[in-house]
């Protein structure tokens, strides 16, 4: 171990800070996890050499073998994991351990801060800490390297409480290539010196890192492999266990759940490839962060070239894997790759797949399908707007909560077999939550018809449901929009039909409108109320009225349409309005006060709150009076 202590010490960025703190502090009890982020960290280094050897065959030397070596030294409580792979010059040391440069890190560390104890700890494991997980159980952390094919080498070191330093060192103390990550244990973490418990957890968590991995059980010692570096994805299904998969699934995901669906295939024909990938059973922490990419990896013939190559579309991102394609040449640069034919088939052959996978656990594993559902399916639902050609498979995939399902998901197929006659439309009604949405008044006409309404909740929706497309004929239709359409459409047996609205209400309804002037674009007789007295829809040509508030809100619309009122001309309160000498002032009162009731059924506020108390007041005033 070097001890020059004469270099000034460097701080960490705010964000390294956070997390040290929150890593040592934490009572995150699976402190293993180390150990597989630093193999993990290895294993890449490795394989970036293997791709950058590819051009510059001079960086492998006469060491051409990629490999990884954890040495044991229970005496000086010590843990060593090296590294033949890329390495890190003296620049590189200092941005890569520091900083955090992973997408979404900063919006985890909010929700985690936010988080109660076992629910953060919950999110670390779903996160996958990174190098910064050696700080949970080493209190000094020093890492030597020396890039491949550089003639210095330097130490970054540590001890978690804020700063580091970094300085060279004589290359006689590096790794000749390579990196090595020395851990001087806490009291309590011992343990990992233990060459029965390193190797158990090694084969555990990295047993399937394409990289064979040695154990020396002290500095002196012979190595021995425990790993034999053979890529999961090249042997026969046969071979692998369902342990197998999990296990390289939280290598290859960075996840600590299970896979909820694996696909591991291999595609022959105009192009050979061989894929294997997993639906996470959880939600990664930063699935909906606006950068987040797929994190699909691209192989050649088991060389790893990149993990941006957006195998799948961005509405597939939650899927985690790897492709191996034999067709691209080994020499493709990353920049090229995007324009290679061979990609644009690989692109299209496993999102298809991946569709058709989903589309098969729909039919013979209902249960299996729909957890899935309830995780990835506001993600999907980009697609519908995103993937024209694939809309219609994805229409296929889509469940929805919808008014007559008690809960329960259903399929636009269960949705089309209960049409009622002279349904024109599948109808739907946006909002932010069920509860909200199954009280809101514009749903009392289709439910008093049976009509079913789907009822959409995820952000998502506003997109794709005003997209305008429809589904086996039928155009999507928003219950908040235009007329509703109801009169065609047959009231339950035995359900009398009501009495069209008498003349002293549709006066009514004229003094409404007269008395809100352009504060509306129309007050009109309501077909689709049954129980509330009023409601707002959106004009016959306007956009869904949530959407247009969504809009609104992100500054994307400059005017809101003027919403309609409509009436429940058989409302009591309505026909005593209407009826003959009621008080002109309470009709005026009155015809406010709806309006603005209206709008607090939706979820607004009333035009203008202290006209609003002062006629509210006023009625409550002339009740008691
Ligand atoms: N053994 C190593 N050899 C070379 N570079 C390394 C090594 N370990 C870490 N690094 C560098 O440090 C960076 C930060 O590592 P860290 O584990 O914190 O995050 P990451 O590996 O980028 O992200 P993730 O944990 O999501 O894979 C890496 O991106 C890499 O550039």
């Amino acid at each position: 171990m070097t001890t020059t202590t004469t270099t000034t010490p460097r701080s960490f960025e705010a964000d390294v800070a956070k997390l040290l703190h929150m890593m040592v502090h934490s009572v995150y009890s699976d402190k293993d996890v180390f150990l597989r982020e630093l193999i993990s960290n290895a294993a890449d280094a490795c394989e970036k050499l293997r791709y950058e050897g590819l051009s510059n065959a001079a960086l492998l030397g006469d060491d051409g073998q990629p490999r990884i070596t954890v040495t044991l030294d229970a005496e000086a409580r010590r843990l060593t994991i090296e590294d033949n792979g890329i390495g890190m010059s003296e620049d590189e040391l200092g941005e890569a351990l520091g900083t955090i440069a992973r997408s979404g890190t900063k919006a985890f560390m909010d929700r985690i801060a936010g988080a109660k104890d076992a629910e953060g700890s919950q999110l670390i494991g779903q996160f996958g800490v990174g190098f910064y997980s050696a700080f949970m159980v080493a209190d000094q952390v020093e890492v030597v390297s020396r890039r491949a094919g550089a003639e210095t080498a330097a130490l970054w070191s540590s001890d978690g409480q804020g700063t580091y330093t970094i300085e060279p060192v004589d290359i006689a103390q590096a790794p000749a290539r390579g990196t090595r990550v020395l851990l001087q244990l806490k009291d309590d973490a011992t343990s990992y010196t233990d060459a029965f418990t390193i190797e158990r957890t090694i084969k555990a968590q990295s047993g399937h890192v394409p990289v064979p991995i040695f154990l020396k059980d002290t500095p002196d010692a012979e190595p021995k492999q425990i790993a034999d570096g053979a890529a999961l994805w090249t042997k026969p299904k046969a071979e692998i266990s369902p342990e197998d998969y999990t296990d390289f699934y939280r290598s290859v995901a960075g996840q600590f759940d299970a896979p909820a669906l694996t696909l591991h295939y291999r595609a022959e024909g105009m192009h050979e490839y061989t894929v294997l990938a997993f639906i996470p059973e959880t939600k990664p922490f930063d699935l909906f962060d606006p950068d987040r990419a797929g994190r699909m990896k691209l192989y050649v013939r088991r060389v790893f070239i990149t993990d941006e190559a957006e195998i799948l579309p961005r509405y597939l991102r939650f899927v985690r894997g790897l492709v191996d394609s034999s067709d691209l040449p080994l020499n493709v640069s990353r920049e090229m790759i995007q324009d290679s034919p061979v990609l644009a088939a690989i692109q299209k052959g496993v999102s298809n797949r991946v569709l058709s996978e989903l589309d098969k656990l729909a039919a013979n594993d209902t249960e299996r399908y729909l957890k899935l559902w309830d995780t990835f399916g506001a993600v999907l639902k980009e697609g519908l707007y995103e993937d024209y050609a694939r809309r219609e498979t994805l229409l296929g995939l889509a469940r929805f909560k919808t008014t007559t399902s008690n809960g329960e998901w259903r399929s636009l197929k269960d949705y089309a077999a209960g049409l009622k006659d002279n349904q024109t439309a599948v109808y739907y009604a946006l909002g932010p939550d069920l509860d909200r949405l199954a009280s809101s008044p514009q749903l009392e006409g289709f439910r008093a018809r049976g009509i079913e309404v789907l009822l959409l909740t995820d952000h998502v929706d506003s997109f794709w449901a005003a997209a305008g497309m429809d589904f086996d004929g039928k155009p999507f239709k928003s219950v908040t929009q235009g007329l509703a359409d109801l009169s065609l459409i047959a009231l339950p047996e035995g359900t009398e039909p009501t009495p069209p609205a008498s003349e002293t209400v549709n006066d009514f309804i004229a003094f409404v409108k007269t008395t809100l002037g352009d504060a509306v674009s129309d007050v009109r007789v309501s077909e689709r109320l049954t129980e509330s007295a009023v409601c707002l829809v959106a004009p016959d040509t306007g956009m869904d009225r949530q959407l247009e508030k969504l809009l609104a809100g992100a500054g994307r619309l400059e005017t809101a349409a003027k919403p309609v009122l409509e009436i429940n001309p058989r409302h009591p309160l309505i026909e005593q309005l209407g009826a003959e000498g009621a008080d002109p002032a309470l009709r005026e009162d009155a015809a406010h006060l709806l309006f603005d009731e209206a709008r607090i059924a939706d979820g607004e506020l009333p035009v203008d709150p202290r006209a609003f108390s002062a006629r509210l007041t006023r009625v409550l005033g002339r009740g008691l009076g």
